[in-house]
């Protein structure tokens, strides 16, 4: 398998910069005229599957909303994950996971290696227990070909008590930034993406532009998920604006904005056409 970012790269290139979610909400259920129960998470997962797969970049199923129902969600979540693989679809699992690095080591089985019913091609990690602590992740990615989206300013207005705090004169995010950075060495020099991404809110266009990180981003050669878009208010001339140079790197997340126009298969590829018409003006 190709790595991870050079994949990532000729998706974007090919179908647009989006990354569609599929986040079961139980408002969505409802609206969609399911029941709140694992028959129902399972015909609105495959529905969004079947929508999705091979119309998008990548497809980033939300692991709370099938853990919500036990087992029998997760293994809903496994038919999803197989489903894109079979599609050739790039699987994004939002699990946001980090721990102690001996720990970590068991969550990069779980979703990066390759025997694991849950395995994806990338999956989201929190960095809180220190970049350091991720480190059985990053490796575990690179050794399989998959790659992993580090939360560094995230589309939460909560987030920037954590994010924007200094510590030896760098903030937590630039540190994070810098430490991705690094962690892409090879696809820096060779100028393509790595297979370390970060999470950067399509929200927070305004504080990356008062930190100064437009430029480290762009450096840093990490595909840039960024979620906020649609549902939670973002529009793409945020992005623009905010992101500046590295506006070329965004993969725009938007799950419920496309979601609720469900559970007809026609009108959710054409609101996910929608937003990749909008979203191509993120590449100039
Ligand atoms: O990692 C994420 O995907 C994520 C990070 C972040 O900073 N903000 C954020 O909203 N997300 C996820 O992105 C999705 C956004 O969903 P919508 O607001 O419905 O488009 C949800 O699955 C969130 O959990």
């Amino acid at each position: 398998m190709s790595p991870f970012g050079i994949r990532l790269g000729a998706a974007m290139s090919h179908q647009g910069p989006v990354c569609v979610g599929i986040d079961p909400h139980r408002a969505l259920l409802e609206a969609w005229g399911l029941p709140d129960t694992v028959e129902g998470l399972r015909r609105f997962s495959l529905t969004a599957l079947e929508a999705f797969a091979g119309h998008a970049a990548a497809v980033k199923p939300q692991s709370a909303f099938f853990e919500r129902f036990g087992s029998a969600g997760v293994a809903v979540l496994e038919e999803v994950l197989a489903g894109l693989r079979e599609a050739g679809t790039v699987s994004l699992l939002d699990v946001k996971r980090g721990d102690i690095g001996s720990t970590m080591g068991a969550y990069a089985e779980a979703y990066l290696s390759d025997g694991s019913p849950l395995r994806a091609d990338a999956v989201t990690v929190s960095p809180y227990l220190g970049f350091g602590s991720l480190d059985p992740a990053l490796e575990l990615a690179r050794s399989t070909g998959r790659g992993v989206f580090v939360l560094a300013m995230t589309s939460n207005p909560e987030g920037a008590g954590v994010q924007h705090a200094t510590w030896h004169d760098t903030t937590v995010a630039g540190e994070v930034i810098a430490r991705t950075t690094r962690a892409n060495a090879a696809a820096v020099d060779a100028g393509v993406l790595g297979d370390v991404g970060l999470v950067v809110g399509a929200t927070v266009g305004g504080d990356i532009a008062e930190l100064g990180l437009a430029d480290d981003l762009a450096a840093s050669a990490a595909p840039l998920l960024a979620p906020g878009f649609g549902a939670q208010g973002a529009t793409v001339a945020d992005v623009t604006r905010g992101f500046g140079a590295a506006a070329g790197q965004v993969l725009l997340a938007t799950s419920r904005a496309v979601l609720q126009q469900g559970p007809d298969i026609r009108s959710l590829r054409v609101a996910l056409r929608q937003a990749q018409d909008e979203a191509a003006a993120l590449r100039g």
